[in-house]
């Protein structure tokens, strides 16, 4: 079958329009009789009004006696007034109905019982006093429930109060999902040996149903079905002549030769659109086939949920004809600089932290392939077509993913990346599950910067200032020299040349950066091994021109021993642990000073107090020197404070 390229791309308003403008939706669901003790959730059909009153008789509202108002109007302080038992009053329980001509209830506590009898009264009653009269509660034939309305536990209790057993409601939206792809296995077969060879577990299906039952409905998810046409042809086609309201398939969606959906669509009835400018979720399909709506999802699984929930949430709104509870909101501020795509919707999935009393958000991974992404997520952070990107600082409002969290429980670390702070971040899960650590690599310097400008909480730096020798605290004068910080040193590390196993280009010294044959590959303006760099390239009057790879940047340490692994380039400049990690080889060049920068209200908070503790552990030290190129010696001593 043809390949096929996307379509023109519709804005996700546009594909929301032509999904509730294409079916009649609200005519969708038929009503069915259900008993009231199922209903919970369900949908009124029609309108609901009392078949009887409540109460349906005058009742005790307190426990006392009942009286006839009018005879008590006598009684005063200073003239108790008696009345006899069984005559003029009768004791009676809270609920019970009133004996005949008695009109108000005088609660026990104000009786006084003079003999077996005969009881005592200090006030008069008003009439109805305590009393809760026929159809106080409801009248026979009041409007209890609208049509579309949504029951809750209370309005169930109401229904059988007022004399119904079973309600007319809409049914619940059925929904057949359908997934697709030669390479699944179902989470119950998956084996080892299958996932190793390339096998992946089907689990959309699985949310992609657990979405349907929470917004009211009913899914079926069909076994996985082949990438073969025919096979996907012949399930949807079953599916669309049982009972369903909606068909859903699962991958097969985008630009591969597997991805068949678009096509059958075609063949079968009409397509309606293929392809959203919004990601992820970008290669969603709509079609129309015998009148029915079949919806192709992508595979990758944070845009199969998004894609369904963006476009089929409005349209089961429409079929239940209630609104679906949309998530609370918050406004919180970006935490970095995020590039986004112009004319595309994006959904970020981020974590969320609190500086200075305001909150600050962090981007997650935006993998559409990682579910992690949203299982780590706090918010979603949705930005607009025309918007380009957002500045560090520019404020927005997320849509909230799960209960708003204690905010102080997650630290933001913007700044110089280490290999030792992944497994600060590893002991702190394991020591303190209650904090976490949301890191992003900013380089040394703009993790001061963010420092500065509230949206962090603490960083690592490693600036060598050339004037004075000194690391780190020169840089804080100037950059930042009214922000409360705290410096605590974490460890000495050796810069050095990573080179692949062997050297074989026998790269020694700085100096042979700029040899004819060495491709380097260097880190980002404003990293501390770049301004180390710089600095040592002047001193040796060697010109940044000369070097090849001068002009290609990583952000990490890992990232630029990536490239030497993969054979990018010859030579990076970084840490030892890098090198090891990927079994390369190193040349020591000089020792720096990495510390940490802490914000002065974080350092006084119970949270730094767990990761002091952390560095002062042997353990954690000892994992540290594991890396190799440590030097722990003076870890955690407060080296500065303004
Ligand atoms: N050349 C292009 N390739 C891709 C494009 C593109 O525009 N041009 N778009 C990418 C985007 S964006 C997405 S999203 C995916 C969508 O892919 P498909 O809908 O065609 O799905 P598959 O390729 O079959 O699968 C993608 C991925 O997801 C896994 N998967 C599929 N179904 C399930 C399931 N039920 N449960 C769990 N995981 C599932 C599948 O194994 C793949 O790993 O295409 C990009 N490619
Ligand atoms: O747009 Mo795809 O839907 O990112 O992953």
């Amino acid at each position: 079958m043809k390949r096929r390229i996307y379509l023109r791309k519709k804005t996700l308003e546009e594909a929301i329009k032509i999904t509730l403008e294409a079916f009649a939706w609200p005519r969708f669901l038929k009503k069915e009789n259900i008993p009231v003790k199922n209903a919970l959730g369900r949908i009124t059909a029609e309108a609901i009004y009392a078949k009887r009153s409540v109460p349906a008789f005058n009742a005790a509202a307190m426990d006392g006696i009942a009286v006839q108002a009018e005879k008590t109007f006598g009684a005063h302080e200073s003239h108790p007034l008696r009345l006899k038992v069984g005559q003029e009053a009768f004791f009676v329980n809270t609920g019970e109905p009133l004996p005949p001509d008695t009109n108000a209830v005088i609660m026990i506590e104000e009786v006084h019982q003079v003999s077996e009898d005969e009881v005592e009264i200090m006030t008069p009653a008003f009439p109805w006093q305590h009393v809760r009269k026929i159809g106080e509660d409801v009248v026979e034939g009041e409007l209890i429930f609208p049509p579309s309305h949504k029951l809750a536990p209370w309005d169930l209790g109401a229904l059988l109060a007022t004399g119904h057993l079973e309600i007319p409601v809409k049914e619940r939206p059925k929904v057949a999902i359908i997934p697709t792809g030669d390479e699944l296995v179902s989470p119950e077969e998956a084996t080892e040996e299958l996932l190793k060879e390339g096998r992946t577990v089907e689990f959309n299906s699985t949310m992609i149903a657990a979405t349907v039952e929470e917004w009211g409905g009913k899914a079926q998810v069909f076994p996985i079905v082949p990438d073969i046409p025919e096979e996907i042809e012949k399930v949807i086609l079953e599916a669309l002549e049982a009972d369903f309201h909606l068909v859903t398939v699962l991958a097969g969606s985008s630009a591969g030769s597997k991805d068949h959906t678009a096509n059958l669509i075609e063949k079968e009835g009409e397509l309606l659109f293929h392809g959203i400018a919004m990601m992820p979720g970008k290669p969603a399909i709509l079609g129309r086939i015998k009148e029915k709506p079949i919806l192709g999802v992508p595979g990758y699984p944070v845009s199969a949920v998004l894609a369904f929930e963006k476009l089929m949430k409005p349209a089961f709104s429409a079929m239940l004809g209630v609104r679906l509870p949309e998530r609370p909101k918050v406004t919180a501020k970006a935490g970095r600089k995020i590039p986004s795509r112009l004319g595309t919707r994006e959904f970020l999935r981020v974590r969320l932290g609190e500086v200075a009393g305001e909150k600050v958000f962090m981007q997650l991974k935006r993998g559409a392939g990682a579910i992690t992404t949203l299982t780590k997520a706090d918010a979603l952070c949705e930005i607009p077509e025309e918007v380009e990107g957002l500045d560090a600082g520019t404020k927005v409002t997320l849509e909230i993913l799960r209960p708003e969290k204690d905010l102080s429980h997650t630290a933001l670390v913007l700044g110089s990346h280490d290999m030792a702070l992944d497994i600060l971040e590893e002991f702190l899960k394991k020591e303190a599950p209650e904090y976490d650590l949301s890191l992003a690599h900013l380089g040394s310097l703009g993790g001061l910067l963010a420092l500065r400008d509230n949206l962090s909480h603490f960083g690592g730096t490693h600036l060598f200032d050339p004037e004075t020798g000194e690391f780190n605290v020169p840089y804080i004068k100037r950059h930042l020299p009214e922000t409360p910080l705290v410096l605590v040193h974490f460890a000495y590390r050796e810069q050095g040349l990573i080179v692949p196993k062997g050297n074989p280009k026998n790269i020694t010294r700085l100096e042979d950066l700029a040899r004819e044959d060495v491709t380097f590959i260097n880190r980002q303006p404003g990293a501390g091994t770049r301004v180390l760099l710089d600095y040592h390239l002047e001193k040796l009057d060697l010109n940044p021109r000369q070097i090849k790879g001068y002009e290609t940047e990583e952000t990490t340490h890992l990232g630029v021993a990536i490239a030497v692994a993969t054979g990018r380039a010859d030579v990076g400049l970084g840490i030892l642990a890098a090198a090891r990690l990927l079994s390369l080889d190193f040349v020591p060049l000089f020792p720096e000073r990495y510390d940490l920068a802490v914000r002065k209200d974080f350092f006084l908070s119970p949270f730094w107090q767990k990761i002091a503790s952390i560095l002062a552990s042997q353990a954690f030290r000892e994992r540290v020197l594991a890396l190799g190129g440590y030097d722990v010696s003076q870890m955690g001593k407060m080296l500065y404070e303004q």
